[in-house]
């Protein structure tokens, strides 16, 4: 169960924004979609702890971990979330396991072997095992981004948060990473908060989305129950193919 509640105001020269956002929700991914501006990435970074709220609310599976009138705040590294965002920042001079390993290591300690096992499981879950020893550079930007993930993942978050996660991928790329964190978000039951401009991600990945402008959420689609004319209602209905473009797309599938 998640429950947000996020007030605040933000000022920067005569620019002001107001994020207003209320919701309560039992579903595993949230999709936060809507116009650019709307206050999607700075929901993310107030769940986060990144982003100072002057009122709300947030829990997150019975945890609370912001509570304005209760004086509760609890610190960004104990709220234990993996934040993902468009443009991973992997460390260049790591392996890709040391990467992903990277938040569960300290220096003067070796890695614990539930944790090494852990990360070795995930290497296997991206089909990046045969690449543990590489060096970022040396990746496609589909496999930076499958590490970016796993890294995500590697330390028990409690709640995975993806900025336009995929924006930088191509179409192919894509479709491809999307049903991989479907099956690896599953398998180690981490709910998601997701901001997408892409219907696409939305369909494949959320639960239910929220369509957020000027700060607030404005519509909540239930896309586990939506019938095919309440998604179009809600702008979720990919744009309908002509036969002949849908032939050829079908000729197209790799
Ligand atoms: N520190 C700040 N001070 C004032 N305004 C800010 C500040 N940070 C962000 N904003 C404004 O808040 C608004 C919401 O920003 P946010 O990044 O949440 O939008 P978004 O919905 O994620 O947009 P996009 O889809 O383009 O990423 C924007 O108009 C942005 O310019």
């Amino acid at each position: 169960m998640i429950e947000l509640a996020l007030h605040t105001e933000l000022h920067e020269g005569a620019r002001q924004f107001r994020l207003d956002v209320e919701l309560r929700s039992d579903a595993a991914v949230l999709g936060f979609y809507g116009p650019s501006g709307a206050g999607k990435s700075l929901s993310l970074q107030a769940v986060a702890g990144l982003l100072p709220l002057q009122r709300g609310r947030i829990v997150v599976q019975g945890e609370c971990w912001f509570d304005s009138a209760q004086r509760l705040n609890r610190p960004v590294p104990e709220r234990r979330v993996g934040y993902l965002f468009q443009h991973y920042a992997l460390f260049p001079h790591l392996s890709v396991r040391a990467n992903v390993a990277f938040g569960l290591t300290r220096w003067y300690q070796r890695l614990q072997a539930a944790d090494a096992a852990r990360v070795d499981t995930l290497l296997d879950s991206f089909g990046l095992s045969a690449l543990a020893q590489s060096r970022p550079d040396r990746l496609s930007g589909g496999q930076r981004q499958r590490v970016a993930l796993a890294r995500a993942l590697a330390a028990r978050p409690s709640l995975l948060l993806l900025d336009e996660p995929f924006a930088a991928l191509n179409p192919m790329l894509r479709a491809q990473l999307r049903t991989e964190l479907k099956r690896v978000r599953e398998q180690f039951g981490v709910p998601a908060l997701l901001v997408t401009h892409d219907v696409d991600d939305l369909l494949a990945l959320a639960d239910e989305a929220y369509l957020f402008d000027e700060g607030r959420v404005q519509r909540r689609v239930d896309l586990r129950a939506a019938s095919a004319a309440e998604r179009e209602a809600a702008g979720l209905a990919p744009p309908p193919d002509d036969p002949e473009t849908a032939r050829k797309r079908r000729l197209l599938d790799p």
